[in-house]
């Protein structure tokens, strides 16, 4: 692996008892690189998800990347009797671990709030600390599954913007599961397409003019093209 990249994923594996879900496959994600993942429902993208974020085993295969990624999930996973500071400081040890944790709580705009709790903060918010929490580490590699899929859509493209903003800077690998194609297109730089336990297709988000790209993505997720693309 260089210095380069993020994750190597060669020929992984992955069954649940006869059923297999990964079936071979191969993906590679550089440092600052936003890839978003689509597929139909059930083709695997979570078995994945997990099995980069050494939460699964698999049954064949390597993934060459670190053994901690970031990770975060669709709900905020924030301890609720712990204040957003310790939320975000969980396992930091050191002064410059400190710091880093005040500034990732000022990246996402809760400077201020850290000795507030989980409860007070509005989904939006909560989804940011757990952004915060993500960054303290510097992470190279980070894995999120549908982070913004319980927002309102409002709320979402603030965070596609913020969410831009943070890996510009941070500039660690992004696989980011996501059900939605427009999502996918306003913040990702290359697109996968999951089918029959592999990455069938590959789409550089700057090749492709986005309504022709949207077309394209929901075709190969078998869903007929809508007015918007038309
Ligand atoms: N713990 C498990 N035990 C047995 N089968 C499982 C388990 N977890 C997932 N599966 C199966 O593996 C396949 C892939 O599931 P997975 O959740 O990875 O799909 P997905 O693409 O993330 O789906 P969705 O888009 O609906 O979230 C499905 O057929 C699912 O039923």
């Amino acid at each position: 692996m260089t210095t380069d990249t993020a994750v190597i994923v060669r020929n992984l594996r992955r069954s649940y008892g006869e059923r297999v879900v990964i079936d071979g496959l191969d993906l590679t994600i550089r440092k600052g690189e936003f890839v978003a993942l689509l597929g139909e429902s059930g083709c695997g993208k979570t078995t994945l998800l997990r099995a980069l974020a050494g939460l699964d085993p698999v049954n064949g295969g390597q993934i060459d990347g670190p053994k901690q990624p970031a990770v975060v999930f669709q709900e905020h996973r924030l301890l609720p009797w712990a204040s957003l500071w310790e939320n975000v400081t969980l396992g930091v040890d050191t002064a410059q671990g400190r710091k880093q944790a005040e500034a990732a709580l000022g990246e996402v705009g809760l400077a201020g709030r850290e000795e507030d709790w989980p409860r007070n903060l509005s989904g939006g918010q909560a989804q940011r600390v757990a952004l915060a929490r993500a960054l303290v580490r510097e992470p190279q590699l980070m894995l999120l599954d549908e982070p913004f899929a319980a927002l309102d859509a409002l709320t979402r493209i603030k965070m596609h913007v913020l969410i831009r903003e943070l890996v510009a800077r941070h500039r660690p690998g992004v696989l980011l599961v996501t059900h939605d194609v427009d999502e996918a297109i306003a913040i990702a730089d290359r697109i996968l397409v999951m089918r029959n336990g592999g990455i069938a297709a590959s789409y550089l988000t700057a090749d492709i003019a986005p309504p022709k790209l949207r077309e394209t993505l929901l075709q190969e997720l078998g869903v007929e093209s809508d007015s918007r693309a038309a």
